[in-house]
């Protein structure tokens, strides 16, 4: 097993997304939460880990807002975003030397809380196990599924939110997601191509405030938990 600080890891941002269901003027992921965008926020944490030493970030297109910020004078590698969060981060994915960098990290920019204990207790399980895996929050609420009224309650008995990053072999995922699109699988998650490929994916138990800012209830929600962190 290779010690994780010792094996360059690189990592993954899928920060193309519009955030529809934010309902704001601009991308979420550069919207500001104290004073600094959610996505150099997110970067920032992935950065805090010092395990990554490499960051590929996906953009759209036509983003106009990246240049703005100071992460534009880094040397963060840019890539085409795609039309759904799977093609951004196979797009990505296609630009990683698999042999200089066998593991790969990905986490959401709209997901700027993330601790680094939880990224580097990820790395070293899965490094330990030499199996990919998901940082995840066990359910707590009782679970129901319908649209109107229930259909069924489904039982909260090992189910876990997905969260990120997640971390797996570089090939292994690139050939997972390459293989789930041409298929034309849905996968909303790395995890889940892997899962479909057959692989075992670990679940590490991570922090329940690593949340993913996805509708406008969310921004308070990640200020005041920043304001927990600080204080
Ligand atoms: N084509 C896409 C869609 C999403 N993402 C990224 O994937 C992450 C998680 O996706 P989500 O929370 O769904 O973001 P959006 O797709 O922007 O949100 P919405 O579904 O509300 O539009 C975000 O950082 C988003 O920028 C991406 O890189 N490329
Ligand atoms: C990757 C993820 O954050 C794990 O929960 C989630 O699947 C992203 O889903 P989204 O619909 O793209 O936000």
């Amino acid at each position: 097993m290779t010690e994780p600080q010792t094996m360059p890891i690189a990592a993954v941002i899928p920060a193309a997304g519009v955030g529809k269901r934010m309902q704001s003027s601009l991308p979420k992921q550069y919207l500001l939460l104290h004073g600094k965008t959610i996505l150099e926020h997110s970067i920032a944490r992935l950065q805090a880990s010092g395990v990554v030493s490499q960051i590929w970030l996906a953009l759209a297109p036509d983003d106009g807002y990246f240049t703005d910020t100071a992460l534009a004078y880094s040397d963060i590698n840019r890539v085409k975003g795609g039309a759904e969060r799977m093609h951004s981060v196979l797009n990505a994915l296609q630009q990683i030397d698999a042999h200089r960098y066998p593991w790969v990290l990905v986490h959401d920019a709209a997901r700027p809380l993330v601790s680094a204990d939880d990224i580097r207790q990820l790395i070293a399980r899965c490094l330990q196990q030499d199996l990919g895996g998901i940082l995840a929050c066990r359910v707590r609420d009782t679970m129901k599924r319908g649209e109107n009224s229930v259909s069924e309650t489904v039982s909260r008995e090992h189910l876990w939110h997905a969260l990120t990053p997640q971390f797996f072999p570089t090939s292994l995922l690139r050939a997972a997601l390459t293989d789930a699109i041409a298929a034309g699988v849905q996968v909303t998650d790395e995890a889940s191509a892997m899962e479909w490929a057959g692989h075992k994916v670990l679940l590490v138990a991570g922090r329940s405030d690593n949340i993913k800012i996805t509708e406008p209830a969310d921004l308070a929600l990640a200020a005041f938990y920043l304001e927990q962190i600080a204080t």
